[in-house]
């Protein structure tokens, strides 16, 4: 719950259209909502309901039809490329489902990368690393690469690499959907606990209702429109009866718990899931910002190993 009431985010009669030849697909339809300091607000709904499109226009990736979207009083869309690649570095923070770590490096030094741009001296920067990796319960994996960590640690170094330099907003796309159900229950209390220590408002998009009651906002997308918005707190949970089922098949968590229950062994090659996942990711995301912050991202890979 917000314990200020300072607006962080404001989304006014946002509207997306994509283009495929002649056919066009409205993705996000006139929707307006405000996002306050502190407060984790989550964006529920179906597959295709558009909820990852408007994560994506509320970070500059995707650009606008028409709207506005302000983030600490800024409208980012009139931004140019540098300004907006600059606001994201102070002031947001990312989490993937797809974990996006860096192979080569180790976890250490994937949680120093925000801090580079930061221009943090590389001995202050392995530290708030460090102190970050211990936090999410890693100390015994700082020099650990991504392929030699489980999925829910990968996760976990996700989110100290997001929380590190402390932005005040952070985005989460499905930071849970590639992990069993213990796991994502451990992951949504790290990003809650994390989050609330800081004060930083969350914005993740989930279609699993019963992650979206982490949340303290609840916004319901269907067909790209806002369906409704909950308030929610601690006490306070949704009325499972009341919430109308997301339709979606089956989660990721609910697949992960029918095979514990059949206790099917299940061995995943981590890299090549993460590989994959990598490709969907930077499939579903358009927009030059995105090949822009790879590209900062590999010259500042350069720069940790460099040090
Ligand atoms: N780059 C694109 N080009 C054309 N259509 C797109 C593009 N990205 C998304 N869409 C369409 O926009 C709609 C919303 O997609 P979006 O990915 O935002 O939904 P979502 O709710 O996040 O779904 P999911 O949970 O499956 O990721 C869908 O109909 C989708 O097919």
């Amino acid at each position: 719950m917000a314990e200020e009431k300072e607006k962080v985010i404001e989304v006014r009669n946002v509207k997306k259209v994509y283009r495929m030849g002649s056919e066009r697909i409205t993705a996000v339809e006139d929707v307006s909502f405000d996002i306050y300091k502190g407060e984790f607000c989550c964006l529920l709904g179906t597959s295709g309901s558009g909820k990852s499109t408007l994560l994506n226009l509320m970070a500059g990736i995707e650009k606008l039809t028409s709207g506005q979207i302000i983030i600490k009083g800024k409208n980012i869309h009139k931004m140019s490329e540098k300004n907006l690649a600059k606001f994201r570095q102070k002031y947001l923070g990312f989490v993937f489902q797809s974990y996006n770590l860096m192979n080569s490096m180790t976890a250490l030094e994937n949680v120093e990368f925000p801090l580079v741009f930061k221009r943090i001296p590389p001995k202050r920067r392995k530290k708030m690393a460090r102190d970050m990796l211990v936090k999410v319960g890693l100390k015994t994996r700082l020099e650990h690469k991504p392929k030699q960590m489980s999925g829910g640690q990968q996760q976990r170094v996700g989110i100290a690499r997001a929380f590190v330099a402390k932005p005040e907003i952070v985005f989460a796309d499905e930071p849970t959907g590639n992990l069993d159900t213990k796991t994502t229950m451990e992951v949504m209390e790290l990003i809650k606990e994390v989050a609330r220590a800081n004060n930083q408002t969350i914005v993740m998009v989930t279609h699993d209702r019963r992650l979206a009651e982490f949340a303290d906002k609840i916004i319901r997308i269907l067909d790209g429109r806002i369906e409704s918005i909950d308030l929610l707190n601690s006490d306070e949970k949704m009325d499972k009866e009341s919430v109308e089922d997301t339709q979606e098949p089956e989660s990721f968590q609910e697949v992960a718990k029918k095979k514990e229950e059949k206790k099917v062994e299940k061995k995943v090659d981590e890299e090549d899931n993460i590989q994959s996942l990598i490709v969907t990711q930077s499939e579903t995301t358009s927009g030059s910002e995105v090949t822009g912050d790879n590209e900062l991202e590999e010259t500042s890979a350069a720069t940790v190993e460099s040090d």
